[in-house]
């Protein structure tokens, strides 16, 4: 009797209404918007909480509305407000404008279309000339035919410190995150039952946001989707002088856009997490299986950025002083993936964000909420659906 008492504790404990798989930025959000239209949400997570493996992590990302397509410049209107409601409900600080700057080819490749985008969608803009660069940023070289401008909207986001909000805010919402569990099975059904390294729960709805991982957990449901896992090395750089491209001194984010001539693709952050140390990373990657991540050992990007820094950041050593690791899940056309799984109604899956999904975590998490809860989505999301890769998909088994 106490046995079978247990039994139905048991299982009563393990129902859900929707369990998200992956408690990185997209999952987190995705969890916290579910629980706030009050459905009992468990979020699954494989390391222990927080870690710092997967492509979440690290202590800030550039928020931005300067983006090559409008979808984006768009979505962060309302991105932004959402991450100024998260800040307001946990009474933390989350986001800090510094304005991106922006450099690049002038007339070719993305520049023109990143300034048409800002000026199209009316986003507060100051185009630098090159007689003028100078006086508005100092100890940059500005490169032969680059045009720039600012982006002022542009920010740094405390990332490690906004995951841990958003999750604090689920968990208060009555949330469960169970963490040291990974998901080793997903069986789909109207009821689908997922089981981990420490349990077997069921629920009507699952969503999927597991980064790097997303194909391995995709494969138990016999879908793959056309996704690339690239390590980047996350290189920060020694200012000659501290304080020279402080976030304290307003020395803005910034990006240089590739050409098909140029392929620089280089962005960097002022030094605020460790003192006087400027964050810049190459934005091209080499290839990885994240479950071994560290054996990919290319630092090609690295003699890449050496180079720049000491052509264009004349106030930094030319040598990275710390370096670090990340990854970015890649679609063929960069652009993300949220949607329904072709064969499950039931499973919402959210990837591919492709090394700039973090500014995006408040608004999609609401759309992957909305879609688990068969909602009209808030906005069109027809360019992240997954049909468009029909030439590139293959089964799994
Ligand atoms: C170096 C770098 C710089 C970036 N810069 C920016 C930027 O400036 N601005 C910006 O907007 N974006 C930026 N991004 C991109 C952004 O960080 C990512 O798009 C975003 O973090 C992706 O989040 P995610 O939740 O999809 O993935 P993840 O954070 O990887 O989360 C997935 C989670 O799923 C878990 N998981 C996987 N498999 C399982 C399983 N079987 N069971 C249980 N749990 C599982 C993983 O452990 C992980 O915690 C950058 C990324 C990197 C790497
Ligand atoms: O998402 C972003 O804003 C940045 C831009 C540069 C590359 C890395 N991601």
């Amino acid at each position: 009797n106490n046995q079978s008492k247990l039994a139905i504790n048991m299982s009563a404990k393990q129902d859900y209404d929707c369990v998200v798989i992956g408690a990185g930025v997209q999952g987190s959000f995705t969890a916290y918007q579910l629980a706030k239209h009050n459905k009992k949400t468990l979020l699954l997570e494989q390391f222990v909480l927080p870690h710092t493996r997967g492509s979440s992590h690290g202590q800030t990302r550039i928020i931005r509305r300067a983006y090559e397509q409008d979808i984006y410049t768009q979505m962060m209107g309302e991105g932004y407000q959402l991450w100024a409601q998260l800040e307001k409900e946990a009474g933390v600080t989350l986001y800090r404008q510094t304005g991106l700057l922006v450099m690049g080819p002038e007339t070719s490749g993305d520049y023109p279309l990143v300034k048409n985008t800002l000026l199209k969608n009316k986003v507060p803009t100051v185009i630098l000339s090159r007689d003028n660069f100078h006086q508005h940023i100092p100890n940059v070289v500005l490169s032969e035919g680059h045009g720039a401008l600012l982006d002022v909207t542009g920010g740094v986001l405390f990332a490690d410190r906004a995951l841990k909000a958003v999750q604090d805010q689920f968990q208060k919402l009555g949330g469960v995150i169970q963490d040291n569990e990974k998901v080793t099975e997903i069986k789909p059904g109207p009821v689908v039952k997922v089981t981990t390294s420490g349990g077997v729960y069921q629920a009507r709805n699952v969503v999927i946001t597991a980064g790097p991982w997303t194909n391995k957990l995709l494969a138990h449901t016999g879908f793959q989707l056309p996704l690339e896992t690239v390590k980047i090395n996350v290189c920060y750089w020694k200012e000659k002088t501290p304080g020279t491209y402080g976030v304290k001194q307003r020395f803005p984010c910034f990006v240089v856009t590739g050409s098909l001539e140029s392929k620089e693709h280089i962005y960097g952050l002022p030094s605020n997490e460790y003192p006087d140390l400027v964050k810049i990373c190459y934005h091209i990657g080499s290839k990885t299986d994240p479950d071994y991540r560290d054996l990919q050992t290319d630092t090609s990007d690295i003699d890449i950025l050496k180079r720049y820094v000491s052509r264009c950041i004349p106030g930094l050593v030319p040598e990275p002083a710390v370096v670090e690791s990340c990854m970015y899940t890649l679609t063929p056309d960069r652009h993300f993936v949220l949607d329904y799984h072709p064969n499950y109604s039931n499973i919402v899956i959210g990837a591919g964000f492709s090394g700039h999904g973090f500014k995006f975590g408040p608004v999609i998490g609401k759309l992957l909420c909305e879609l688990s809860l068969g909602e009209v989505p808030s906005f069109d999301f027809s360019s992240f659906k997954i049909r468009r890769f029909q030439s590139h998909m293959k089964s799994a088994l």
